[in-house]
C-alpha cells in the first residue's frame, strides 16, 4: 500500500499540499483528482522522491522511500523524458541496462499492443504515440506500484480506448495503480477508487462502486458537490 501520511510541501513559501493524506492499495485504481494546479504531480513527485517533502509521510508497504522501495513503483511522467535523438529501441535497451526489474519480454508485447515500431526516432513521435511509448516504458519494469500522471492527455479516442484496455488486462490486474486525469468522465468506468484534492487536502476518499450503488452519485457528481462548498 502507498500510504501519504499528512503531507505537507511548500514551493517559494506558497503552500501546495497542507496535509494531504490517502491511501493507494494494489490490485486497485486509485484516481487523483483536482483543478489544475491543485497538486496532483506534485504527489506524484513527491512519492518518487522527486520533490523533498519536510513535514508529513509517505510509506509504501509499511517502508520509507529508498532504493529498494523505488524497484517496486514505476514511474509514467506526464511527458516523455527520454532524449529525442534516440530511436525507441535505444530507449528499451537504455531501460534494460538502468532497471533490475525490467521485463524485456513484455516491453516486446506492449510495443506489439501499441502498434510501435522501435525503429523510430523519439523525436519524431506524435504526441499520442509518445505518450504510448511512455507507457511502455513504466508498464514493462516488474514494479509493485504504477504512477502515471495524465496519461490520457492529448491523445485521439482510439488510442484512449486502447491504454483503457491496459488497465483491464493482466498488465496491471495485481499492481496498484495511482494515476491524474482531467478525463474523469470517460475513465469512470476504470477507477476503483477517487481522492479528490481541494485546497491541498484530500476532501474526499471513496470507492466509485459504492458510491454509485448506495448513494447514486458519478465522480463528476462528487467533484461538483466539493468544489461548491
Ligand atoms: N517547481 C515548482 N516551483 C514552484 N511552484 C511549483 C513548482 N511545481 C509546481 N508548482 C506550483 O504548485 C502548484 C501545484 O502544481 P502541480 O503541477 O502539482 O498541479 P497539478 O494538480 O498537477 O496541475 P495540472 O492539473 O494543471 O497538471 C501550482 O500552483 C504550481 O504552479
Amino acid at each position: 500500500m502507498i500510504e501519504v501520511k499528512e503531507v505537507r510541501k511548500r514551493y517559494r513559501g506558497r503552500v501546495v499540499l497542507n496535509g494531504l493524506s490517502f491511501t493507494a492499495e494494489k490490485r486497485c485504481i486509485t484516481c487523483l483528482i483536482g483543478m489544475n494546479g491543485a497538486g496532483k504531480s506534485t504527489v506524484m513527485k513527491a512519492i518518487m522522491g522527486l520533490v523533498p517533502v519536510k513535514e508529513g509521510g509517505i510509506l509504501i508497504d509499511g517502508q520509507s522511500p529508498g532504493k529498494a522501495v523505488y524497484e517496486k513503483i514505476s514511474f509514467v511522467p506526464d511527458r516523455l523524458t527520454m532524449p529525442l535523438g534516440m530511436k525507441m529501441s535505444e530507449g528499451l535497451t537504455f531501460m534494460a541496462d538502468f532497471y533490475e526489474c525490467w521485463n524485456a519480454e513484455r516491453a516486446v508485447e506492449l510495443m506489439r499492443f501499441f502498434r510501435l515500431d522501435e525503429r523510430e526516432k523519439i523525436g519524431n513521435l506524435s504526441k499520442g504515440m509518445a505518450a504510448k511509448f511512455n507507457l511502455v516504458l513504466g508498464l514493462a519494469q516488474n514494479s509493485d506500484y504504477v504512477l502515471m500522471d495524465e496519461p490520457f492527455s492529448g491523445i485521439d479516442l482510439f488510442s484512449r480506448e486502447m491504454i483503457a484496455d491496459v488497465f483491464s488486462s493482466e498488465l496491471i490486474e495485481e499492481r496498484g495503480v495511482l494515476l491524474t486525469t482531467h478525463e474523469v468522465g470517460e475513465v469512470e468506468h476504470l477507477i476503483d477508487k477517487a481522492v479528490i484534492m481541494h485546497n491541498g487536502q484530500a476532501a474526499m476518499e471513496f470507492e466509485c462502486e459504492t458510491m454509485r450503488s448506495e448513494q447514486g452519485k458519478s465522480i463528476v457528481d462528487v467533484m461538483r458537490e466539493v468544489y461548491s462548498r
